[in-house]
């Protein structure tokens, strides 16, 4: 933004409470949650929903868990008012979920709007007006306060009056002062308790005052003090569910809501994913997912979140962002080498001290929930490009293709393949990583191969084993023989005998490869050259007997290089 275009700007007037106590509350328990994915979030689309796609996210919506889900504004336009009766008539509406239903404090619209609600169990009216400064003069016509906190005044009036007219249908009334963020806290109030006092609710018959970030102003401290300040002012506060909706100018909604749950707000108003006007509305499923990570039950079920995703993107025809926070495709992915190092780790040692105590506390490094708890797999934890490490390697090959390296062979391996990835530009693949370890360390042949060998178990008196194996060096092929200890001991020697011994051997593993072949087995061997250089190689057979000795031939011909 140019310097001289900031002198357009101004700062936002604090809120004038120095007693506030909202900055010592915790969120212990969740709100009553309201979907409005299917009005703020469909007013704001470029191609709104069809009533067919406003039936499916209505189930997706119940599925979720929903138990108060705003439909439309059935008042607006045909679609969405027979949607609302679809909903209706088809019995469509779960016993446990109320509709909510928007309408502007206008006459005609009020009306047009119980004539969508009527046969419904249980209603939530929402009505609204704007109620701010800069609405007033410029929306409204320069009016007066009087004159749009009559507008309220006359809204719910009106709907007090139709309630009777549909006996059968339990209305609940909700006002709105739009535009709450930059309206003054006394004519908020002063428009809310006309309602109130219109209403008169009872501990039977709450009623909901909802507080909109309807454009959001300021940073969410000031939207907190106001939350505080009006739930200390409404009248009969304690039967009002105080509601919150926010947006998302400053990118701040979900720190808006959550400060404002703090300063004692009981009803949280979103979407899934945060679509709606502008920025978006709040992104329900953000607060609810961040309560879940402080232990706090929410009632709502992100459990297969990847499937809820793709059914909103597929009806929206909006798309979720690669890092939006919980549902974004890399929001659980490290490529760097440090962050994968320590998720491996803290990975392993997890599944370890599980076993232990069940009931561990979550505790992985960088992660802050279990991935699987919102249906993704560890799959995409950690990919590779040229910023990987060696712990990010080992954990693909160990997780996605069951080779478990031995520690001191991570550095090698993990250089190898982050300077291919550097070298190609790219991230590498988990099987392009596969084929890379195999064309690096796995089965080497050149210039020595091990083409077959016999071992004759009884050659010797203390149970040692006779080794005759056939190799090809430097293209000419050899019949090499040992004695040893073992298949590997008796190798060496062959090889010794051949005068194809410059290495100490210095480590030998093996295990079954998991998930592989069944039959696979997979050997690593350290050698030492004379010259002091350290190499380990890897051999991958179904014999164990013939991994390790591919394994030995590997690190030789990698010594050789
Ligand atoms: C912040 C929010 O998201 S609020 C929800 C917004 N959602 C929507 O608007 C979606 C659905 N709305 C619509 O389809 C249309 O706006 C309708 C059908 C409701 C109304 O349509 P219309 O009357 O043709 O047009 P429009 O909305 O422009 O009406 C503006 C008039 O309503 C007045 N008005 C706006 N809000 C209100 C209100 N809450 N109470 C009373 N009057 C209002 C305006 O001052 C303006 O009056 P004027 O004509 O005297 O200047
Ligand atoms: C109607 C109100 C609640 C609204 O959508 C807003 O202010 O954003």
């Amino acid at each position: 933004m140019k310097t001289e275009a900031i002198t357009k700007y101004r700062p936002f007037p604090r809120v004038d409470l120095p007693d506030r106590t909202w900055p010592d509350q915790e969120i212990t328990t969740a709100p009553i949650w309201c979907s409005v994915d299917l009005r703020d979030g469909n007013q704001a689309l470029p191609q709104p929903m069809s009533i067919e796609e406003k039936l499916e996210f209505f189930d997706l919506l119940c599925r979720i868990g929903f138990k108060q889900i705003e439909i439309g504004f059935p008042s607006a336009a045909d679609t969405e008012f027979n949607f609302c009766r679809r909903l209706i008539e088809e019995n469509r509406i779960p016993e446990d979920v109320t509709i909510q239903i928007l309408v502007q404090t206008r006459e005609h619209l009020i009306r047009r709007s119980f004539e969508a609600i009527k046969g419904a169990k249980r209603a939530i009216v929402h009505i609204y007006n704007s109620t701010s400064p800069l609405q007033r003069r410029i929306t409204f016509s320069d009016a007066s306060r009087e004159a749009i906190r009559d507008i309220a005044i006359a809204g719910a009036e009106l709907v007090k009056s139709l309630v009777p007219t549909i006996p059968e249908t339990e209305v609940v009334l909700q006002y709105s002062p739009e535009s709450f963020s930059d309206t003054e806290l006394d004519f908020s109030l002063e428009c809310c308790n006309a309602v109130i006092d219109i209403w008169q609710p009872t501990a039977e018959k709450r009623m909901i005052i909802n507080l909109p970030d309807t454009v959001q102003w300021t940073t969410p401290n000031v939207h907190a003090d106001q939350i505080e300040w009006m739930c200390r002012h409404l009248h009969k506060r304690d039967f009002i569910d105080v509601s919150l909706h926010t947006h998302n100018d400053r990118g701040t909604g979900t720190a808006a809501t959550e400060l404002g749950l703090m300063a004692g707000a009981d009803r949280v108003e979103g979407t899934l994913f945060g679509n709606g006007e502008r920025t978006g509305n709040l992104d329900i499923a953000n607060v609810a997912l961040n309560m879940n990570a402080h232990g706090i039950a929410t009632g709502l079920d992100f459990t297969d979140l990847p499937s809820i995703r793709a059914v909103y993107e597929r009806i929206t025809r909006m798309t979720v962002a690669e890092r939006h926070p919980y549902a974004g495709e890399l929001v659980f992915t490290a490529f760097s080498g440090s962050h994968q190092d320590a998720i491996k780790k803290g990975m392993d040692r997890r599944s370890r001290e599980i076993m232990e105590d069940p009931n561990l506390a979550w505790g992985v490094p960088y992660l802050t929930i279990d991935p699987q708890d919102v249906g993704r797999s560890y799959e995409a934890i950690i990919r590779i490009n040229s910023q990987s490490g060696k712990g990010g390697i080992a954990y693909i090959l160990d997780r996605e293709h069951g080779f478990d390296l031995p520690k001191t062979m991570h550095p090698q391996v993990g250089k190898r393949i982050y300077d291919l990835a550097d070298e190609m530009g790219q991230e590498l693949s988990p099987d392009e990583i596969r084929e890379a370890f195999f064309r690096f360390f796995v089965n080497l042949e050149s210039p020595l191969q091990l083409v077959d060998y016999e071992l004759d178990h009884h050659a010797g008196t203390k149970g040692e084993v006779a080794c005759t194996a056939t190799v090809i060096i430097n293209g000419e092929e050899k019949e090499i023989r040992g004695i040893g200890n073992g298949p590997i001991n008796s190798f060496v020697h062959a090889l010794d005998e051949a005068g194809l011994k410059q290495f100490n051997l210095v480590d030998y593993r093996s295990h079954a490869v998991r998930g592989g072949s069944d039959s696979d087995s997979a050997a690593y061997i350290q050698l030492q050259g004379k010259d002091g250089n350290i190499v380990w190689g890897c051999g991958v057979d179904p014999s164990i007997e013939m991994a390790g000795l591919k394994a030995l031939v590997s690190a030789w011909n990698l010594l050789e290089k």
